[in-house]
């Protein structure tokens, strides 16, 4: 099974999290998972802006990102952050690595054009490929490719990439079965209720009837991306619910699987059919 699990940056911020995510990853990747790790840092990369004396500056989701402040991108995601969960998931006796897109050009990307930005979104770009034999190279040798959200442009040049936008373009680049979210709420919620299963075409209506707003819409949008290029399985999972990890990745052997399923078009309509029997 080839699976993509995506951590959110504020689940890094708490080490008991990381230290139980980290022995989740590495017990499926025990089992024979080819897995690899896309993480994020907004929360984190805000905070430390914010200690440099610059101001974050968000457009539809996406940090506004100027030279200076991609090179603390590439502190902060490259550098801090990756380090501390690649040797987390080592720790836990699966030898993990952090790659990022300057290591063999392992993630592709394009600047972002948005034409509503006087000045554009600057070093803000979107994932258009990956180096996928290097990636099963690692895989070959029993490594564990752990990813922060840049990539690399033709320019030569490091780009920021939203961390959902990557793991769902990774997946889908992968060929993987499945996509795992790891994110700091229970799942996508229809205010206190945890929605078990999301339909694609719901996902315009949620985000109109406002049940679902910042952060959750750019990931939601990215898991429909994930299934429109193919992933079969894509899954929103609170990080912190125990055992959330391991119960997502096993749907078929477990009563009930915490968080929510994104189901494409198809499987949505074949699932509301089944429940209506
Ligand atoms: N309906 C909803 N269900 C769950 N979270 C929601 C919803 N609407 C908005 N959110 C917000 O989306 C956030 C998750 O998105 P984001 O911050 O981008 O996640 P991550 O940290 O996983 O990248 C939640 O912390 C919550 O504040
Ligand atoms: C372009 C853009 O907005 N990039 C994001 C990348 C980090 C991210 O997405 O982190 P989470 O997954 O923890 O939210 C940013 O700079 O905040």
């Amino acid at each position: 099974m080839r699976t993509v699990i995506k951590f959110a940056g504020t689940l890094l911020e708490d080490d008991s999290t990381v230290r139980s995510l980290a022995r989740q990853v590495a017990a499926l990747s025990k089992e024979g998972h080819e897995i690899l790790v896309v993480h994020g840092g907004g929360k984190f990369f805000t905070a430390t802006l914010k200690r440099m004396a610059i101001e974050s500056k968000f457009v539809g989701g996406l940090r506004v990102t100027d030279r200076e402040t991609r090179d603390a991108a590439i502190m902060v995601f490259a550098g801090l952050l990756n380090k501390k969960l690649a040797a987390a998931i080592s720790a836990e006796g699966q030898p993990a690595v952090g790659i990022s897109a300057a290591d063999s050009r392992c993630f592709l990307a394009e600047p972002m054009v948005h034409n509503d930005v006087e000045g554009g979104l600057g070093y803000v770009g979107y994932l258009t490929g990956l180096n996928l034999p290097f990636i099963e190279s690692l895989w070959r040798e029993g490594l564990l490719p752990v990813a922060p959200c840049l990539g690399i442009a033709s320019d030569n040049e490091l780009y920021n990439i939203n961390a959902d936008h990557m793991a769902a373009a990774s997946a889908e680049f992968l060929g993987a079965d499945q996509l795992i979210y790891l994110t700091d709420v229970a799942g996508v919620l229809d205010g206190e209720k945890v929605l078990s299963v999301v339909g694609c075409q719901e996902i315009e209506q949620l985000v109109k009837r406002r049940v679902v707003c910042g952060g959750m819409i750019l990931k939601l949008e990215a898991a429909k991306r994930a299934i429109e290029g193919g992933v079969q399985q894509v899954r929103i999972v609170g990080g912190t619910t125990p055992e959330a990890l391991l119960l997502a990745a096993h749907p078929d052997e477990v009563a009930s699987v915490p968080g929510t399923l994104v189901l494409g078009h198809s499987h949505a309509a074949a699932e509301a059919a089944f429940t209506a029997a």
